[in-house]
């Protein structure tokens, strides 16, 4: 059974629809992302799993119990760092610890979280003064302190420099390595391709891609980049873009960039052979995860939007 199951999630605003339609399932011992654009429905996700906000329609499971009608069940196995803290700006690092320690019934030892997170430093500052990435740490603090088989992270390196994100990143390994289970919000593809071992992409409101991050690549439209070659006069874009599994044509320069599926690969080579034109230079690569994030994002912007399908 997964330690988070949650089932066809439906979450309305008012006349917005938040969330339609959404599954995710994390397994023990996994760090699993949470992608899309602002809007997505990334945070109500993450608040129904937490028991912070109750869904219209779906199911969600925490190890078994369903967060909004047992939320002391769900305490105990669920560690939360959601986007604003919320944080008193007076208490020290020590003092934030040890109150959030405080609301739990078998909680971490404080001063030796604060040690584990590199914080033992500034334990005694204020949280106003911390840095950012010091904030962070102590944010990471405050939803491990309970001892939870999970914790939920939102847009944990927003706003840091590209040397705290890396020690972050590390510090979550070191997370999952001692036995948590992650959930990570982000926005960053270099992120969920650095920590996660499956990801789901999210676009206006729905689950739109899920697996490894390999996977995610693989299985979009636009999986495969190739290259090559070729005189203007002897071939035109036009001939290979209406292939089958070819997403874009593009020439630059003296060479022909074509994005596609793997399939969409075949064709074009068949096409220039039929037609006697050598590919010189010829490469072909995998897309990135950005380029596949932004195939999947931009196609369902252009679908009908949650209320127009209604
Ligand atoms: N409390 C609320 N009241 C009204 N609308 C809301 C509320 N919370 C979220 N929404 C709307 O629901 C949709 C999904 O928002 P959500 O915050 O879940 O997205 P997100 O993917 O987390 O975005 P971001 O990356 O910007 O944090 C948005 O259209 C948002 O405006």
């Amino acid at each position: 059974m997964p330690l988070i199951e949650v089932r066809d999630l439906r979450k309305t605003y008012r006349s917005a629809v938040a969330v339609e339609h959404v599954d995710l399932d994390v397994h023990d011992g996994e760090i699993v992302g949470v992608l899309g654009p602002n809007g997505a429905g990334k945070t109500t996700t993450v608040e129904c799993i937490a028991g912070l906000t109750r869904p219209d329609h779906g199911t969600v499971r925490v190890a078994g119990h369903v967060p909004w009608q047992d939320r002391r069940a769900v305490t105990r196995v669920l560690g939360v760092q959601l986007q604003s803290s919320g944080l008193q700006a007076k208490l020290t690092a020590r003092e934030a610890v040890a109150m959030v320690a405080a609301f739990h019934d078998d909680p971490a030892d404080p001063v030796e979280l604060i040690e584990r997170l590199g914080l033992r430093q500034v334990a005694d500052a204020r949280y106003a003064h911390l840095s950012g990435g010091q904030q962070q740490r102590l944010a990471i603090a405050t939803a491990l302190v309970g001892r939870p088989r999970v914790v939920l992270l939102d847009e944990l390196t927003t706003g840091l420099d590209p040397e705290a994100r890396r020690d972050t990143w590390q510090l979550v390994r070191e997370v999952r390595d001692g036995g948590t289970t992650v959930v990570l919000v982000t926005h960053l593809m270099e992120e969920a391709q650095q920590l996660c071992d499956r990801i789901a992409v999210m676009a206006a409101g729905r689950v739109v891609a899920e697996g490894t991050p390999e996977q995610v690549v693989a299985r979009s439209a636009n999986s495969t980049v190739m290259s090559f070659t070729v005189p203007a006069d002897v071939l035109a874009a036009a001939a290979l873009s209406g292939l089958p599994g070819v997403g874009g044509v593009e020439r630059r320069g003296d060479r022909l960039e074509v994005v596609g599926t793997d399939d969409g690969v075949l064709a074009v080579l068949h096409a220039l052979q039929t037609r006697g034109v050598e590919p010189v230079g010829l490469r072909v690569s995998a897309t990135t995860l950005d380029d596949a994030y932004l195939d999947l994002v931009r196609r369902q912007d252009a679908a009908p939007t949650l209320q127009e399908s209604a």
